[in-house]
């Protein structure tokens, strides 16, 4: 019998299934979508039960329709949306909705964190206090929902939510445990000082493990609801940009990437976890054990393009905006575009910044908008190398994943702004990749990700830099750049 791996990627707009074969090749996908709860502005949640709902009918969909036999799927993992804040009773039952990565409300708590241990936080966590990182989430809650803290018994992040549906087992894996900034970076357990000074109890925070670590089989009742065997061994997993970077074989130092997912990344590999950006950059895990990485997020890319297409365009596909765009001339006829929608984090911290569209013109249409969001998308990420840049990192090529990488055209835009090789993955955008890595790895499949890379992770089509676009965007950038500063106190005027 032919054996298979799930990786199961929770993502921000959807959980995508992927059943890969021992030899890494893509056998069966499923996709289930949830809704984006925005209650207020800077505010961004979800429901963890839609994530666990989601995730069993996207596997019972795959094992339906694909002519897998349930004892053929040996072991599964997850790559899962970073630093959400899930709290849950001491029957597990989720007490709130989850406060997630893109929620900006958290500005005062960063500001208390600081104040209350200084650098000292910086020197244990490698990490400035951030409004989407988990930490100043929970001090949210303890100073506005009092009566809701008291009765929180355990606390979680996203894919650990779904992976204790599924195995009854709670773990953090060390990847998502960095993101927290609750985890002391040199010792590798939870800081006793950062617990103390924030009112956290130990028990409160789960039992850390490496990625590939095996925590359980699949439950009875999750087999049932998913057609599962009870026999498939469930490993750890890692946060999505950990498993993302495993999954497009960022596994050696220098290698980068970039990922077109709700939020945007730009991601390199960091041999030594010491590394300083000045709270610029974050440090993380990453999902082989004692590996590191740093990235700069995008809080809006493809949710920059998706928030255009369902308030402008609301019944055309992702492909015919596309088109639209690919109408458009370079450079979208001097339109130029901000993704700071809910704020920013990289390279402005700024939880008050929104977005702009600057130099709109009489004769613009609907494709240099759609353009013009696409390259504002660019235009940060070419921010985001720049900080690489400034410390002697020389960009030679990026891989893109994320569901925007799908693009026939985004690819191209990052090329010209980046002025970098862009190579895409072949069959599949990347952390889904990476989290069936870390199954067939947990199993044994392969004695480690190096040798697993060489099967699962295939290069397709490669971007390469146009002369004339790059020239282009090395005239609009200057321009580009100055609009945060220019916008910034207007901006928080509004507020
Ligand atoms: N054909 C396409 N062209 C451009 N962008 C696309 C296309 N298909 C998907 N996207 C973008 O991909 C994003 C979703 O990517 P994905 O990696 O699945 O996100 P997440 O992991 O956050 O759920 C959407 O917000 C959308 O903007
Ligand atoms: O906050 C971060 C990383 O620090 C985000 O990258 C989230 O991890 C969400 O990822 P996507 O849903 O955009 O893939």
């Amino acid at each position: 019998m032919q054996k298979y791996v799930l990786g199961i990627d929770l993502g921000t707009s959807a959980v995508k299934v992927s059943a890969v074969d021992h030899v890494g090749r893509l056998a069966a996908q499923a996709i289930r979508h949830y809704p984006l709860i925005q209650p207020k502005p800077g505010y961004n949640e979800q429901n963890p039960d839609d994530w666990v709902k989601g995730t069993e009918a996207a596997i019972h969909y795959l094992m339906k329709n694909s002519q897998l036999q349930p004892e053929s799927i040996q072991g599964l993992s997850y790559s899962g949306q970073m630093h959400g804040l899930v709290l849950l009773d001491r029957n597990y039952q989720p007490l709130r909705s989850a406060i997630l990565w893109n929620d900006t409300r958290t500005t005062q708590q960063c500001h208390e964190i600081m104040d209350k241990m200084g650098q000292s936080f910086i020197k244990i966590t490698h990490n400035q206090p951030l409004a989407g990182f988990t930490l100043p989430k929970i001090m949210w809650v303890q100073e506005n929902q009092p009566k809701l803290w008291q009765r929180v018994a355990y606390i979680c992040q996203p894919k650990d939510y779904v992976r204790l549906k599924m195995t009854d087992q709670l773990n953090v894996d060390y990847s998502d445990a960095t993101g927290t900034i609750m985890l002391n970076m040199r010792t590798q357990q939870w800081d006793p000082k950062i617990l103390k000074t924030f009112h956290i109890s130990r028990s409160m925070c789960p039992p850390l493990v490496d990625s590939t670590s095996y925590v359980g089989n699949v439950s009875e009742a999750c087999a049932k609801l998913t057609g599962l065997s009870t026999k498939a061994k469930v490993f750890a997993g890692a946060a999505d940009n950990a498993a993302g970077a495993v999954g497009s074989g960022i596994i050696k130092p220098g290698m980068m990437s970039t990922s077109l997912g709700t939020s945007g990344v730009v991601l390199k590999y960091e041999p030594d976890k010491n590394v300083n950006y000045q709270g610029q950059l974050q440090c993380e895990d990453g999902a082989i054990p004692k590996t590191y990485y740093s990235m700069g997020v995008t809080l809006s890319a493809g949710e920059s393009l998706r928030w255009f297409r369902n308030t402008f365009l609301k019944h055309e596909p992702m492909k015919d905006l596309d088109k639209l765009a690919m109408k458009a001339p370079v450079g979208s006829n001097r339109l130029l575009f901000t993704p700071y929608l809910v704020g920013e984090r990289a390279p402005y911290a700024d939880t008050r910044i929104r977005g702009s569209f600057i130099g709109v013109d009489a004769t613009d249409n609907v494709g240099d908008f759609v353009r013009a969001v696409m390259e504002g998308v660019g235009f940060s990420f070419r921010d985001l190398a720049n900080i690489y840049r400034k410390r002697g990192t020389h960009v030679k090529s990026v891989v893109a994943i994320g569901g925007g990488s799908r693009s026939p055209l985004w690819p191209q835009i990052e090329a010209d702004m980046l002025n970098t090789n862009v190579y895409k993955l072949i069959n599949e955008q990347g952390p889904g990749i990476g989290a069936a890595m870390i199954a067939a790895v947990g199993l044994g499949w392969f004695p480690d990700f190096q040798k697993c890379a060489k099967k699962f992770v295939h290069f397709g089509e490669v971007y390469r830099p146009r002369y004339n676009n790059v020239k282009i965007y090395n005239h609009l950038y200057p321009v580009y750049h100055q609009i945060y500063k220019q916008t910034a106190l207007l901006n928080h005027q509004l507020f």
